[in-house]
C-alpha cells in the first residue's frame, strides 16, 4: 500500500463512471482515471492505491486520443499541468460538448438500469446559447477559496489545495469582471462571486452576513439571500420551472389537494406550479433554512393557498404521517409532490414515508443520477413507476447533469 503512488502506467479507458471519472483496468484491477476520455489509451500516474478493489490515477499523457478530445477550455485545468496543480470544477473541459452530453446520458441510463431496472432512452438537452458559447460563461455564481498567501482560486480536484487562477471561463462575463483575481484576502476561507439578474455583481466574503438580492425568472421576481441557494446556470431557473410545469400530469393534479414543494428553497418550483394552475392552488413549500423560508413566504404571497414552512423534510413528513387528520391524509393522497433534494437525494426515510402517504404524483428534480436511480427504486417498492423523464445539461464542462422525473402510482 502506497508503493505504487506516483508510478506511471499505460491504461486503456473504456467508459465513464459516476463522478465523471473514466474507468481503466490494470492487471484486472479497476483504476479510476481523471482527465481521460473513454476509448483512449493514456499514461496515468497512480494517486491512490489504498483500496484492494480499485485504485485512482490521473492521465498525464495521451497515447491514443479519442476523436472527442479537445484542448481543455481552461488552461488552469489542462493535462499539461502536474495533476496536483490542475484546477477542479471543469472535469469534462477536455471533451467535445456534444460528447459530454452523451457521457452524461450513459451515466444516467446506466444508473437507472442498474439500480432501478429501468431501460431509458433519455437524452440530455442542451441549454439555449450554450452551443454558440462552447459551454462557457453560464455560471451566475462561483465559489473560490483562499490559499495561505491570500490568493483566490478553485480547489484542485479531489484535494484541499487551492489553485490560484486569473480566469474562470465557466462564469458569466459579469462574474468574471467582478472576480478580484489580483487581490489578497486575509482571515476568510472563501470568496463567492455572483451576478444576479437584478442589480450589480457582488462578492460574499467568508461568513459575511446575508444581503437580500433579487432574481428575475420570466415575469416573476424572487427575493433571496446572496448567501443562499439559487440555481447556477443562467437558464436553469426558467428551464427547470418549465420542465416541472410540463412534468405535472394535469389529469392527476388537484389544486385543493395538500400539494408540496419539498426542499423548496425560496419557492422557485412552488411558484412554477402556482403559475401553471392558478392562484387558488394549495401548495406548501418545506425548506430547512429559515431565511429561505421567509423569502419563499414573500415570493409566494400572491397565492392564498401557498405556505412556506421551515423544517427538515424527513421530520415534516414524519409529523404529517403521525398527526395528519383523516381529511388531511386524503388531501395528501391526492397531492402532487415536487421533490428537489440536495445531491445526496431524498433517501430511504423520505421515500418510505412518501410511499406510505401515497401522493398522486411525485415530480422529482434531481442533480445526481445515482441518487435519483436509488430513490426511483425505493419509490418502486412503494408502488410507483417512472413515467416521464427529461435531462438537462445545466453544468457544461463538468460531469453534473440535472433530471426531472415523474413518478406515478401503478
Ligand atoms: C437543490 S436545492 C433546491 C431549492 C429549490 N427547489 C430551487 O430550485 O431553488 C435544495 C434545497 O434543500 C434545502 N435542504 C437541504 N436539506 C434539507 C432537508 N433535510 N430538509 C429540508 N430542506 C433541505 C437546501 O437548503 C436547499 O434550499
Amino acid at each position: 500500500m502506497g508503493e505504487f503512488i506516483g508510478r506511471e502506467v499505460e491504461l486503456e479507458v473504456s467508459k465513464i463512471a459516476h463522478g465523471g471519472i473514466a474507468v481503466g483496468r490494470l492487471d484486472g484491477r479497476v483504476v479510476f482515471v481523471t482527465d481521460a476520455v473513454p476509448g483512449e489509451t493514456v499514461v496515468a500516474r497512480i494517486s491512490d492505491d489504498r483500496k484492494k478493489s480499485f485504485w485512482r490515477a490521473d492521465a498525464v499523457r495521451i497515447l491514443e486520443p479519442s476523436e472527442h478530445r479537445r484542448e481543455h477550455v481552461w488552461s488552469a485545468a489542462s493535462i499539461d499541468r502536474d495533476p496536483r496543480g490542475r484546477a477542479g470544477g471543469a472535469e469534462f473541459g477536455h471533451i467535445a460538448l456534444s460528447h459530454q452530453r452523451e457521457l452524461k446520458r450513459q451515466v444516467l441510463a446506466e444508473a437507472l438500469q442498474r439500480m432501478a431496472g429501468i431501460e431509458s432512452d433519455v437524452k440530455v438537452e442542451q441549454m439555449p446559447g450554450d452551443h454558440a458559447a462552447n459551454g462557457l460563461g453560464w455560471r451566475t455564481r462561483i465559489r473560490l477559496h483562499v490559499d495561505e498567501q491570500g490568493r483566490i482560486g478553485p480547489m484542485a480536484s479531489r484535494s484541499h489545495s487551492v489553485i490560484p487562477v486569473q480566469e474562470v471561463p465557466l462564469a458569466s462575463a459579469a462574474v468574471q469582471a467582478a472576480t478580484p483575481f489580483d487581490e489578497r484576502f486575509e482571515g476568510i476561507a472563501t470568496v463567492d462571486v455572483l451576478a444576479p439578474t437584478r442589480g450589480d455583481a457582488r462578492l460574499v466574503l467568508g461568513e459575511q452576513k446575508p444581503t437580500v438580492i433579487r432574481e428575475r425568472v420570466g415575469e416573476r421576481e424572487f427575493q433571496l439571500d446572496d448567501t443562499g441557494f439559487w440555481q447556477v446556470h443562467r437558464e436553469a431557473p426558467g428551464v427547470l420551472s418549465a420542465a416541472v410545469q410540463q412534468a405535472v400530469d394535469d389529469a392527476l393534479f388537484d389544486p385543493r389537494a395538500a400539494n408540496l414543494d419539498l426542499y423548496g428553497g425560496v419557492g422557485l418550483l412552488a411558484a412554477a406550479v402556482g403559475d401553471r394552475f392558478g392562484p387558488t392552488t394549495r401548495i406548501t413549500s418545506v425548506e430547512s433554512d429559515a431565511r429561505a423560508t421567509d423569502h419563499a413566504a414573500e415570493n409566494l404571497s400572491d397565492w392564498v393557498g401557498a405556505a412556506a414552512e421551515t423544517a427538515r423534510v424527513d421530520r415534516w413528513l414524519r409529523d404529517a404521517e403521525q398527526n395528519a387528520s383523516t381529511a388531511e391524509r386524503d388531501r395528501l393522497r391526492a397531492a402532487t409532490v415536487v421533490l428537489d433534494p440536495p445531491r445526496s437525494g431524498a433517501g430511504t426515510e423520505v421515500m418510505g414515508i412518501l410511499g406510505r402517504l401515497a401522493p398522486a404524483q411525485i415530480v422529482y428534480v434531481a442533480c445526481d443520477p445515482v441518487a435519483l436511480a436509488r430513490d426511483v427504486a425505493l419509490a418502486a417498492e412503494a408502488g410507483y413507476r417512472l413515467d416521464h423523464l427529461r435531462a438537462f445539461d445545466l453544468f457544461p464542462h463538468t460531469h453534473h447533469v440535472e433530471a426531472v422525473a415523474r413518478l406515478v402510482r401503478d
